[in-house]
């Protein structure tokens, strides 16, 4: 127990403070509540002596006054504490670990799931911010509480004293063999929650092609099972604390019993006052008031020493940017040299060497699946390679800060992903000082200002989750405008003309060029006249460059290239003909 106390008040760093403060208020705020048995000592003093004056009663009444005043304030103080410290930890810990996951090696995001990230942020720090400070003071207040009140029992009998310890060390003995339990069963709970993260996630994203299917009745099971795990795992907590808080509660009240029955014991056999008899039967069952509350609590922190476990584990995954510095090379060539990568234990690229010199076009095509993606993503260190380097300007991306890498790269991916924030905001985001003048300008060379000015709320239409309220063709453009506003010096472009209609194709392609006008370019592309305009091609296959050169001495070979410019003039072909008809 005091294990988790004591990593309670490190994990809650700074805010530690406001927590030892409020458990300062809470013991002034018992102390004060005992006065109420004083004041009771000296009215029952004084009806035993016969000898009640209003002197009395107003000494008495004073007491009870301070008590109850007293009470009342340093409740609302100590709470004042409890809720500022919760929730300033709990802020703190989401900004950190926001900032963590900001330069965590996308990795890490392959290996743990979505679900177990979402909840750990929302339900795990909800739990710590409205229950761990409760639970932590109310468990301590309760165990400090009994026990000076036990000892406190001395003035009157040390006898008397001794049963009432006595009950406070049966009540930790059971206590400590429910936390033994509760640890085992907390992480799953956990788990559980994390599992119905995942399902309901999964069910929200796949809520398209669930419908598109007819597979609604299918697609809840995972989610009800889900659900019906949940339950059940709770249930099973439920039930197997219950019996620990029943021996809990008979143990205090066996002690009270005892205590009181001693003590009448005690004034039979005239070693104890009647005073003292009285105020022991009236206080017997309220020695232990605030332990019996905090009986049910202490259950919980197993909970939140799992939780914590949980937040701690994400805010130490490793760190992608530990040995980066601010750099500003002079060129900005850019160099793989004998790389290799996999995903776990799937190789995907397989000793790679390339050069894309500063201000040209590189066009990377090949077969789905051959590593196009991955390769790029490599350059703006998505990921780190397992051997080789990639350097730009002459410096391994290893060494920069990640933030001084990525000021010079752009990346606009096929699956663009606008925030749910105003459009103007989606567009300057990455320039976070820009004008609303650069944001106009921006938009009006990416060819989405007129669109935007159609909306009623123009540059300040909030976009729906996931850019849902605009077509595909319009987030692009969007997404190039936002390169443009970052006008970094190298420009990865993942090309997204496939999915788009003609009208919308030829506006993106202006875009393009907007973007790209005088910077290096390295494109996944999948048009034939991007790629015959580039400076050089680059042809992945199976992880390897199997075709290198510019596209008058690959057409020349026979090879994926030819097949790929085969298959396009055929597609052109096609839309010729289909043209012509209409
Ligand atoms: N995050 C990931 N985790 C595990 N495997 C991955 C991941 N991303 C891609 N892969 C796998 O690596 C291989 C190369 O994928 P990549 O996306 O780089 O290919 P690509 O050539 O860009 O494909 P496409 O043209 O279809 O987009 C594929 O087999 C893919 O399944």
């Amino acid at each position: 127990m005091i294990r988790s106390f004591r990593k309670f008040f490190e994990f809650a760093g700074r805010q530690s403070r406001n927590w030892y403060l409020g458990l300062f208020y809470e013991i002034i705020r018992c102390i004060l509540e005992a006065l109420q048995f004083a004041a009771l000592l000296v009215v029952l003093d004084g009806l035993v002596r016969d000898n009640i004056t209003a002197q009395t009663a107003l000494l008495a009444f004073g007491i009870m006054l301070v008590s109850v005043i007293g009470t009342i304030i340093f409740w609302y103080l100590a709470h004042g504490k409890e809720g500022e410290g919760s929730y300033r930890m709990c802020e703190d810990k989401r900004i950190q670990i926001g900032n963590r996951m900001k330069y965590m090696p996308m990795g890490y995001f392959n290996s743990h799931s979505l679900g177990n990230l979402t909840s750990v942020s929302t339900a795990t720090m909800s739990d710590l911010e409205s229950m761990s400070f409760a639970i932590i003071v109310r468990t301590l207040v309760g165990v400090i509480h009994a026990s000076i009140f036990s000892i406190a029992m001395c003035y009157f009998s040390w006898k008397i004293s001794l049963i009432f310890l006595a009950g406070v060390i049966l009540f930790m003995v059971i206590n400590t063999m429910l936390l033994r339990c509760s640890k085992r069963l907390s992480p799953k709970r956990l788990e559980a929650q994390t599992e119905f993260m995942d399902a309901v996630l999964e069910y929200i994203q796949g809520m398209g092609v669930v419908r598109a299917f007819h597979m609604a009745k299918q697609s809840n099971t995972t989610l009800e099972k889900s659900i019906d795990e949940t339950q059940k795992k709770n249930q099973l907590i439920e039930r197997q604390r219950i019996p620990y808080i029943a021996a809990e509660q008979v143990v205090l009240r066996i002690a009270s019993a005892a205590a009181a029955f001693c003590s009448i014991a005690l004034f039979i056999n005239g070693t104890l006052e009647l005073t003292y008899c009285l105020i022991i039967l009236v206080s017997a069952f309220m020695v232990y008031s605030q332990l019996e509350s905090a009986g049910e609590m202490f259950f919980m922190l197993s909970m939140i020493d799992a939780s914590i476990d949980r937040v701690e584990e994400i805010n130490q995954s490793p760190q992608i940017d530990i040995d980066g510095k601010e750099q500003t090379p002079d060129r900005l060539d850019i160099e793989m040299q004998d790389v290799s990568f996999s995903y776990g234990d799937k190789k995907v690229i397989d000793h790679v060497s390339l050069t894309i010199p500063q201000g040209t076009t590189t066009a990377i095509v090949g077969p789905s699946g051959s590593g196009k993606t991955t390769l790029v993503n490599l350059i703006a260190r998505f990921w780190d390679v397992d051997s080789g380097s990639v350097r730009i300007g002459g410096i391994d991306v290893k060494d920069y800060k990640l933030d001084s890498l990525m000021k010079n790269i752009s990346m606009v991916f096929q699956n663009v992903y606008l925030f749910p924030d105003t459009i103007e905001n989606n567009i300057k985001f990455g320039s976070p000082n820009a004008t609303h003048e650069d944001v106009v300008k921006a938009a009006k060379a990416a060819r989405c200002h007129d669109f935007i000015s159609a909306l009623p709320e123009g540059y300040q239409t909030v976009i729906g989750e996931s850019g849902a309220t605009i077509s595909g063709g319009e987030k692009q453009r969007i997404s190039i405008a936002r390169a443009i506003m970052k006008d970094a010096p190298i420009i990865i472009l993942d090309e997204a003309t496939a999915n788009v209609d003609p009208e919308n194709e030829a506006e993106l392609q202006r875009a393009i060029e907007a973007l790209t006008r005088g910077k290096t370019i390295i494109m996944i592309a999948h048009r034939l006249k991007t790629v015959k305009n580039a400076d050089q091609i680059i042809v992945i296959d199976h992880g390897k460059i199997s075709q290198q050169g510019t596209h008058d001495e690959l057409i020349k070979q026979a090879g994926i290239y030819a097949d790929f410019v085969g298959m396009r003039e055929k597609a052109i072909g096609w839309k010729i003909k289909a043209n012509s008809l209409a």
